[in-house]
């Protein structure tokens, strides 16, 4: 099996991304800011704050930073034993510590004569395609200001049980990256990277580079890890991993870090081979096709026979409506409906031409067919190939 393990990359080519990096994405995890009883570590606050001026944050790039810790904070603030299940606490503690944490924040980018401003989000302001856009606009408004947006999940509102949330912000620093097509994100963690077994294991190693991600490499995160289980974070190695699909996906850089390391984000700039570098895979992808593929959730599927996978993924092509064998959930002219093969793997996702019920009449029909079956024929195909992004590695067969 091919190794997914290699030395670390010519420094050449990391000084390169570095220099590409702008505007850059810093996430930092709750376990770079939190001390051991949760509370939070204003000294990694302003070493952060500090590094971040130091590459220009703020004047010479522009950079968003996406923060977790209110929960960690809120628990430390409220003396909290360990951390609350249920969804009202949860919200509760990261309301109290979402404030303390701008706040930290504030008084570290004030030192350097710098603006913080807060950006909270939620996963319906990425489904939205409007606010999607209206929130890169404003990111890029705080930009021109020469502020620090400083993005957080807005735990308060989410619905975790409706299943709207981002899912952690490992996802939302990807999904904020995608959108400001931002050529290179960091996460910032406690580990020196993504390591090639438990990283509580004295035999394990750092992996300088993974050339794409696989089932291999998704299978290193460790979930049972001897460093103790996220007691104040949420989303882990695999989160991790995920994240730097959505964002490679799209043709850009993903380096995972570890915060607690002194002058981390200095050094990654300056091009030193530091943590796991995940590059970005084929070309940069067009800035809509980034949210149809990368950041809206489908609300229904399209079962595709060979012929239209083939069509689609291999040569290019729109979706026809004689290659769609089955229709799933209740959805919209316009809505967002992911492509999926016979085996139910999906292969891409698009904006449907016609609602479900619509569509399961001209399932299997030629296109000339459609006028005969609605009376009408607005579209000759389902999905149009400009409303279309591919969504998985192309297979080299
Ligand atoms: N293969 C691996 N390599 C590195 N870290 C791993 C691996 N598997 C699991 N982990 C765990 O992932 C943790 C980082 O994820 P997470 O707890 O979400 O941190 P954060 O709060 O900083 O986002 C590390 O502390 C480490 O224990
Ligand atoms: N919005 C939450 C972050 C949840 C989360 O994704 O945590 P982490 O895995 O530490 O990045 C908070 O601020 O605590």
């Amino acid at each position: 099996m091919e190794p997914v393990v290699t030395p670390n990359m010519p420094d050449l080519v990391r000084q390169q991304l570095a220099a590409d990096a702008d505007p850059l994405v810093v996430k930092v995890g709750t376990r770079c800011l939190a001390k051991p009883d949760g509370s939070l570590d204003e000294e990694q606050v302003l070493q952060i704050a500090e590094q971040l001026v130091k590459i220009g944050a703020g004047t010479t790039r522009h950079v968003v930073l996406v923060s977790s810790g209110a929960v960690g904070a809120g628990i430390g603030l409220l003396k909290l034993t360990e951390r609350p299940t249920d969804l009202p606490s949860l919200q509760a503690a990261a309301a109290i510590g979402q404030s303390h944490l701008i706040e930290a924040y504030n008084r570290a980018f004030q030192q350097h004569g710098l603006l913080a401003a807060q950006v909270l989000m939620t996963a319906d302001d990425i489904n939205d395609r409007r606010r999607y856009l209206n929130l890169r606009n404003a990111i890029r408004a705080l930009f021109e200001y020469g502020a620090i947006p400083i993005v957080n999940e807005n735990d308060t509102v989410r619905t975790e049980e409706l299943a709207r949330t981002v899912g952690d912000n490992d996802q939302l620093a990807a999904m904020v990256t995608n959108a400001l097509s931002a050529p290179l994100l960091i996460i910032l963690t406690d580990v020196e990277g993504l390591y090639d077994g438990d990283p509580a294991d004295e035999n394990s190693r750092v992996i300088g580079m993974v050339e794409s991600i696989d089932e291999k490499t998704t299978g290193l995160a460790v979930t049972g890890t001897k460093r103790g289980g996220p007691i104040l974070s949420k989303g882990g190695m695999q989160s991790k991993l995920e994240a730097a699909q959505i964002a490679t996906h799209a043709g850009e850089s993903v380096i995972l870090a570890n915060g607690r390391r002194p002058n981390v984000l200095v050094d990654l700039m300056a091009g030193e081979p530091l943590g796991t570098l995940i590059p970005g895979q084929g070309g940069r992808v067009a800035e809509r096709k980034r949210w149809i593929g990368f950041a809206a959730q489908p609300i229904g599927a399209l079962t595709l026979d060979a012929g239209a996978v083939r069509a689609v993924e291999k040569k290019g092509k729109s979706l026809l409506p004689i290659g769609v064998i089955a229709v799933t959930g209740i959805f919209d002219k316009g809505d967002l409906v992911s492509l999926i093969d016979e085996s139910g793997e999906e292969l891409a996702r698009g904006l449907t031409n016609y609602d479900s019920t619509d569509m399961t009449k001209i399932l299997r029909q030629p296109s000339e067919a459609i006028a005969g079956l609605l009376g009408r024929s607005p579209y000759s195909v389902a999905v149009h190939r400009n409303d279309l992004a591919l969504v998985r590695d192309p297979d080299p067969s």
